[in-house]
């Protein structure tokens, strides 16, 4: 039986972080286990441009989503199967949370996340974030900057992450590699070094193992059950402790099937219920976001980061704080949801994608069979309103409402508007509010970012699943951390906090090598 001080479930985005955090130190060992294969020499996968062909391809788990009443039962949501998770298929646009969305962690019980405590991890991370590269900042997506500018009154911002904003529009900060379009993932800014130079003896990597099954003493965890790429059930140790960091998904899944979780649900699928922790799978937050797609006329100039290089952020109410509508710019006819209600696909065609980044929506993630190979129904309640949201109105599908309306007038403005030969979808004759919203909310999808089906939080709440050191409640030796954790989500695109997330729990590590849980 192996045995390792560390065991870390999930190579993905912050468990590359923390384990090779980890193994900095000789004298500790260090295991990941990892359901997907390396990404060390695939083009494919390495080429930050061909992330939309990794997308419900062999490296990907593709969830479905449970029936969804007021917006798209057809979402397919990608989780990477390969080693950087998520970080290794995503756009890897790479934003440091703002101050007022760790603030909001704070405020929600994780005490010790506010933003001047945080703010210190981003400055340690090891990706190599810069902004979108000249010779990759394609014509029309600068027009577009010009002319959102003009038209929404809104400054622009060359460095999002030089300090915090509440509106601009501008090119993204990347993490890759502009010579060659690298990605600078997880994988590649914190585990390909050591694997490269061989210098990190101490640390195993398992891959395309899949942990099934957490082994508990008691209220002490003890190690993993897996199984290995030729189907072999090997148990791993963990000497010290154990990290999860499955995402958002499967470290929920993993901990149910593992008899932790909300008592009566796993009782009722024949599970044994080894801790009644009723946050389990609850809280399940998105950015939801829809689209608009405008037909050009004629073919756009090849050059790009990866297609959707710049973005815009509106505060529409003076009292939020932060912004409180997003949009992505692509430089392709995102066509895919509209395509299903019967709108062709132009040939040329770019798009807006207003995101929401405060959704109201909370949804629940949930087992619906003892059996682990059983995917988990996640049910996100997108544009779930009943009429009693506190504003009196539909925020959500509000939010998107607004989003078209703003983008044309965006359309409407020079230098961006001698591009465009037409709007394809929603489609010029909709133009009521209520036909909108009907329609953008069938179109809806996903800027792929589920988190909070952990969450962190306070001793008297009671659906916090992870103390503020990120400590599973009532039990001893296991830690979770990666999206799941998020108590909030934060306003702009989380890969940057998960990776901070990845930094803090390897201090907290550190710290405190050999302490097991808040029993
Ligand atoms: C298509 C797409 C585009 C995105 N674009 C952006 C973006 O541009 N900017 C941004 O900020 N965010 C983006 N995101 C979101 C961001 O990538 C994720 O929020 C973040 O990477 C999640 O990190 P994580 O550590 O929680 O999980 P992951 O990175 O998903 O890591 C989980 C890892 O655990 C492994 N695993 C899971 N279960 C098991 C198990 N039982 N046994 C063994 N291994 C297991 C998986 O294979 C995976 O490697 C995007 C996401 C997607 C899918």
């Amino acid at each position: 039986m192996p045995v390792y001080d560390y065991v870390v479930v999930g190579g993905g985005t912050a468990g590359s972080v923390i384990a090779s955090r980890l193994a900095e130190d000789p004298d500790i060992t260090v295991a990941v286990i990892e359901g997907g294969p390396s990404d060390i020499d695939r083009e494919d996968v390495l080429t930050l441009r061909k992330w939309l062909g990794l997308l419900g391809g062999d490296l990907d788990y593709e969830y479905t989503t449970t029936e969804q009443p007021r917006g798209n039962s057809h979402i397919l949501h990608s989780r990477a199967k390969v080693l950087g998770g998520c970080s290794s298929h995503n756009t890897l646009i790479s934003f440091k949370p703002l101050p007022s969305d760790w603030d909001e962690w704070e405020a929600a019980g994780a005490t010790g996340w506010g933003a001047e405590q945080m703010d210190p991890y981003y400055g340690k991370l090891r990706n190599n974030i810069v902004r979108v590269a000249k010779k990759d900042q394609n014509q029309i997506a600068t027009d577009w900057i010009e002319a959102t500018k003009t038209a929404l009154g809104v400054p622009e911002v060359v460095g999002f992450n030089d300090g915090p904003f509440e509106e601009g529009v501008g090119f993204f900060d990347l993490s890759y590699h502009p010579e060659n379009n690298k990605r600078s993932s997880a994988s590649v800014a914190y585990l390909h070094p050591h694997m490269e130079a061989g210098d990190r003896p101490n640390l195993t990597l398992m891959l395309e193992t899949w942990a099934h099954k957490l082994e508990l003493d008691g209220t002490n965890a003890k190690g993993v059950h897996v199984r290995t790429k030729d189907g072999e059930q090997v148990y791993v140790e963990a000497a010290r402790e154990v990290l999860v960091c499955a995402g958002a998904v499967d470290t929920p899944r993993l901990l149910m099937h593992s008899g932790i979780g909300p008592k009566a649900d796993l009782e009722a699928l024949g599970i044994e219920c080894v801790l009644d922790l009723p946050g389990v799978g609850e809280n399940l937050i998105d950015h939801p976001e829809s689209v608009i797609v405008w037909e050009t006329n004629g073919p756009i100039p090849g050059n790009s980061a990866m297609d959707s290089d710049a973005g815009l952020f509106v505060k529409r109410d003076p009292g939020h704080k932060g912004p409180d509508l997003m949009f992505h710019f692509y430089q392709i006819p995102f066509t895919d949801n509209p395509e299903r209600l019967g709108y062709e696909r132009p040939e040329h065609g770019v798009s807006m994608t207003p995101n929401i980044p405060k959704s109201r929506a909370r949804g629940r993630l949930y087992l619906t069979s003892a059996d682990p190979e059983v995917k988990p129904a996640l049910d996100f309640k997108y544009f779930a309103y009943d009429g009693d949201d506190e504003t009196g109105v539909d925020y959500d599908g509000q939010t998107l409402v607004d989003g078209i309306k703003l983008a044309r007038k965006v359309a409407q403005a020079e230098p961006f508007k001698k591009w465009l030969k037409r709007e394809v979808f929603p489609g010029p004759e909709v133009t009521d509010d209520a036909e909108i919203s009907e329609l953008v909310r069938k179109a809806a999808h996903t800027v792929y970012h589920p988190a909070g089906t952990c969450k962190m939080g306070a001793k008297d709440d009671r659906l916090a699943v992870v103390d503020p050191e990120l400590k599973i409640r009532g039990l001893n030796g296991i830690r979770i951390a990666d999206a799941s954790v998020f108590p909030t989500m934060p306003a702009v695109n989380p890969m940057i906090g998960v990776l901070m997330v990845g930094e803090k729990c390897a201090e907290l590590l550190r710290e405190a090598p050999a302490q097991g849980g808040d029993a």
